[in-house]
């Protein structure tokens, strides 16, 4: 009998990571709170967040959290950030010992500044401390659910943990490398979305190429700076969940954070860029956090500011371009001008 697999979430992502776990021969069930969704997947085979595209009739939902982890030998948390410790409150009462979790989220939490593997070991037990292992890549779920080839990451300081979930998920459509970095992967993932919204602000306001390329590359400086001082290393940022993840999300159609952005560049105010979302965008809250967590260590931090200034304080996206290109001139490369003493 194919072992069993819960997904916690049954949106986009938590659809496509079903799907490539039903590929790899898992039972696979997923839990959502939302009746809707779980009714599209169970009567009709689809996910009408992911059209054009028919599931597995074997894929099965339920909004019962119980019936979804029976028996499982690993959990799937892929909720939006804003409801992990919720989900994981839930799961606390629910799951089985020796279960392995594994958290797909991309976020930081706001007012605690946690990353999502954290807020799941503030509310498992203490049992399941080392087997939180984090997913995170490249990897629009539009895409993933379509078997194009994607790259992706299971970080866990234990390696035989991060190996498993490497061979769980790992097929001939998705390549998981791994990497014991967690903190380091968890932040590139969760940064990354703010940015990601710059970029969408630039194209909006008419900017190309030249800007987009500025962004990404200053992009990953700061993401860098920050995941340094909070304790990562600087290596898994030029890696999948750091420069590769930006990539995909700084110019993809399928981006959330980035269309988003776009709308706010083209005059929308938040609220009304947020109205027209179904999906989550979880750079919005993820600017709120970085923006504080920044301030407090002393990072410096300015295409997030800018967009944290754009979206929470009303400021003019061309005024924020300004105040970017008109700061104190720079050496490129921070460690050359410390070096050096340039
Ligand atoms: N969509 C992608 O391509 C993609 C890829 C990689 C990572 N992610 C990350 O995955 C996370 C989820 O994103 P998504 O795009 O799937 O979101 P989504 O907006 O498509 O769906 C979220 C789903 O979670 C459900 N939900 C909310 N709270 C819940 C709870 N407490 N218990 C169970 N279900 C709950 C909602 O009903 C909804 O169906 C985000 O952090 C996102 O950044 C998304
Ligand atoms: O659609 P976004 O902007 O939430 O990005 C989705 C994934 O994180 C891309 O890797």
């Amino acid at each position: 009998m194919s072992k069993k697999v819960a997904v916690i979430g049954g949106g986009s992502w938590g659809t496509a990571l079903a799907q490539v776990l039903h590929n790899n021969n898992y039972q696979v069930q997923i839990y959502d709170l939302s009746q809707e969704k779980v009714d599209e997947i169970n009567q009709d085979h689809i996910n009408s967040y992911l059209p054009d595209v028919k599931l597995p009739e074997q894929l099965k939902a339920t909004t019962d959290l119980k019936e979804a982890v029976n028996g499982a030998e690993a959990v799937v948390v892929v909720v939006p950030s804003h409801a992990v410790r919720k989900a994981a409150k839930d799961l606390a009462e629910v799951l089985e010992t020796d279960t392995l979790v594994v958290s797909a989220t991309k976020g930081l939490e706001e007012n605690t500044y946690l990353r999502m593997s954290e807020v799941l070991a503030q509310e498992l037990p203490a049992e399941f401390e080392d087997k939180i292992t984090v997913l995170s890549g490249p990897s629009h779920a539009e895409e993933v659910i379509k078997n194009h080839p994607t790259t992706v990451v299971a970080a866990n300081e234990d390696k035989k943990m991060a190996q498993q979930v490497q061979d769980m998920f790992m097929n001939d459509q998705l390549r998981v490398y791994t990497n014991p970095d967690a903190v380091g992967v968890e932040l590139g993932a969760a940064v990354k979305n703010i940015i990601a919204i710059g970029a969408g602000i630039a194209s909006g306001l008419g900017y190309g190429d030249n800007a987009l390329a500025a962004l990404v590359t200053r992009g990953i400086t700061e993401i860098k700076r920050l995941g340094v001082e909070l304790g990562a290393k600087s290596m898994t940022f030029a890696g999948l969940t750091g420069l590769g993840d930006l990539i995909v999300t700084c110019t993809s159609q399928h981006s959330r954070n980035r269309r988003l952005g776009y709308k706010i560049g083209a005059g929308k105010s938040l609220e009304e860029a947020l109205d027209e979302m179904k999906m989550v965008a979880e750079g919005v809250k993820t600017a709120k956090a970085v923006y504080e967590v920044a301030e407090k260590h002393g990072i410096d931090m300015p295409i997030s500011n800018q967009v944290y200034n754009i979206l929470f304080n009303d400021k003019d996206p061309r005024q924020s371009v300004n105040d970017l290109m008109m700061r104190g001139k720079k050496h490129e490369i921070e460690e050359v001008a410390k070096e050096q003493s340039w």
